[in-house]
C-alpha cells in the first residue's frame, strides 16, 4: 500500500504550556494535584489507555522544569515537545511542526487541553466514531443549557444584560478537537492572528470547513477557575460516566 492509502492513524496533541492566571495557584494549573495525581496526567492515560491512539505528544514551555516529574522521560506511548509558545494556538502550532515527517497528512490529530483531566477512552471512541472519515473533522461539544446573556457595562462598572443571546443551536466546545494532519496545520497556519483562535476549530472554519459537534460530557470540563477543582475531583471520583 502507498502512504496515502494506508488507515489513517490516530494521535493527540495537548498544549500544557500555560500559566494558568485564571487558577491564581502559585504554579502552572496542569501540575495541581486533582484525582490523585497532576492534572494533565488524566488526560495522558487516558489517550495512553485508548488502543485507538497510536501516539501522544504533550508541548510544554522550552523552562518547564516539571513535566520530567510527571511524566518521566521514556514512558511509553508519550512524547514531550517543549515548543510551547505565548498562545494556546502557538503552542498546537509549534507542535505540529515539531512533528512534520513523522506524522503523514491524512493521519488525524486530536488537539485536547491539558486542563481537561475528565476525558475518557470512551469519549475519545465517541469523537473517533462520530468524525468518521469526514474531511471537516470535529469537536467532543455541549449543547448550551442557560439562557446567554450579552452584557453591556453599567454605569458603576458592572454588567448590565443588555440581550439575550437565541439559544438554539449553541454549543460550547470542549476538546478533543480531531482534524487531518495537513489540514490542522493549513489552518493554524493560516490563522490570522493567533489571540483571535481560542479553539483549532475556529482556524479550521476559517478555511471554510465545517467540523462535526459530537456531544461530549460535562466531566470533560476546562479546569479554569478554582471553583472547578472540586468539580473535576467529584467526577475524576468516577472513571466512567
Ligand atoms: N500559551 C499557552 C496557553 C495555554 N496552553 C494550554 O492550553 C490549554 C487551555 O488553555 P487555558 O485553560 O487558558 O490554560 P492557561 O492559559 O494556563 O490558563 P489562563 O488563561 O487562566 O492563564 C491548557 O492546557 C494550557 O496549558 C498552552 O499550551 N500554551
Ligand atoms: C479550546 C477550548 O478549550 C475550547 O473551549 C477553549 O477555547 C480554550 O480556551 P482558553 O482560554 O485557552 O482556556
Amino acid at each position: 500500500m502507498t502512504a496515502t492509502t494506508q488507515p489513517p492513524r490516530y494521535f493527540a496533541l495537548l498544549p500544557a504550556a500555560g500559566v494558568g492566571a485564571r487558577m491564581a495557584a502559585n504554579g502552572p494549573k496542569q501540575y495541581l494535584t486533582v484525582g490523585g495525581k497532576p492534572m494533565l496526567r488524566h488526560a495522558v492515560d487516558a489517550f495512553r489507555a485508548s488502543p485507538l491512539v497510536a501516539h501522544t505528544y504533550v508541548v510544554v514551555s522550552p523552562d518547564d522544569g516539571v513535566i520530567d516529574s510527571v511524566l518521566p522521560p521514556g514512558l511509553d506511548g508519550v512524547t514531550v515537545l517543549r515548543v510551547g509558545g505565548a498562545t494556546r494556538m502557538d503552542s498546537v502550532l509549534n507542535g505540529l511542526r515539531a512533528l512534520d515527517g513523522q506524522i503523514a497528512p491524512h493521519d488525524l490529530v486530536m488537539v485536547h487541553d491539558a486542563a481537561r483531566p475528565g476525558l475518557t477512552p470512551a469519549l475519545i471512541a465517541r469523537l473517533i466514531e462520530g468524525v468518521g472519515d469526514d474531511p471537516a473533522g470535529g469537536l467532543l461539544a455541549l449543547p448550551v443549557v442557560d439562557t446567554i446573556k450579552r452584557s453591556a457595562p453599567g454605569a458603576d462598572g458592572g454588567a448590565l444584560s443588555a440581550a439575550t443571546v437565541p439559544r438554539n443551536g449553541l454549543w460550547s466546545a470542549q476538546t478533543p478537537q480531531m482534524f487531518s494532519y495537513g489540514l490542522l496545520l493549513r489552518a493554524l497556519g493560516s490563522a490570522p492572528d493567533a489571540n483571535a483562535i481560542t479553539d483549532d476549530a475556529s482556524a479550521v472554519e476559517m478555511l471554510g470547513h465545517a467540523p462535526r459537534l459530537i456531544e461530549g460530557h460535562p466531566r470533560n470540563l476546562k479546569v479554569t477557575l478554582p471553583a472547578d477543582i472540586r468539580i473535576a475531583e467529584m467526577y475524576l471520583a468516577h472513571k466512567e460516566d
